[in-house]
């Protein structure tokens, strides 16, 4: 693992939090993007070198939903940045941890993404990110 890619913070109105860390980052997000396979709407602010991505549902069994149902908004997940997702599942998976993802999956941001499960992360959920290449002259 390299670094961490970003911290993901569920909240319920992604216009009114994106207000709200706008004022307390002092500068705008950089972008906004639905991941529909997740039921996500996700906002993404880069603060030095980290970056935050708010997450509101956009689907009643969005797990973002679910969270806040379940623990109100808050820290959601720690994404971590791979050079090789692929081999990380491996190494993590031949270490007994489960991984809630059987193939990598398209993440926002363009990256790929896999989880691992929460309890075995002493109740923190951790993300995987490898950058998707930007293909040269497309
Ligand atoms: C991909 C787009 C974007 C990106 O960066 O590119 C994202 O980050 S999308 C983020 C949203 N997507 C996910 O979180 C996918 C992975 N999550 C899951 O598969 C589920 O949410 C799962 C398995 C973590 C929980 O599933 P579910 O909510 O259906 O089950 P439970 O409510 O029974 O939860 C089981 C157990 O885990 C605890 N829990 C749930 N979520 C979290 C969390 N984020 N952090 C810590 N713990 C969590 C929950 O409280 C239950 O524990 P218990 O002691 O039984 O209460
Ligand atoms: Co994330």
């Amino acid at each position: 693992m390299d670094k961490i890619e970003h911290i993901g913070i569920a909240v319920r109105d992604l216009a009114a939090s994106n207000k709200l860390f706008e004022k307390i980052f002092g500068m705008p997000h950089y972008k906004i993007e639905e991941v529909a396979s997740e039921g996500v709407r996700t906002s993404f602010f880069e603060v030095g070198p980290n970056k935050i991505e708010l997450l509101e549902a956009t689907k009643d069994d969005s797990p973002i939903a679910k969270f806040i149902e379940k623990k109100g908004e808050g820290i959601h997940h720690i994404a971590f940045a791979v050079t090789d997702i692929r081999k990380e599942m491996d190494r993590l998976r031949a270490q007994g941890f489960r991984i809630l993802n059987e193939e990598p999956k398209k993440g926002a941001d363009n990256k790929w993404v896999a989880f691992l499960h929460p309890k075995d992360g002493n109740g923190v959920l951790i993300e995987l990110c490898q950058e998707i290449p930007v293909r040269e002259n497309t």
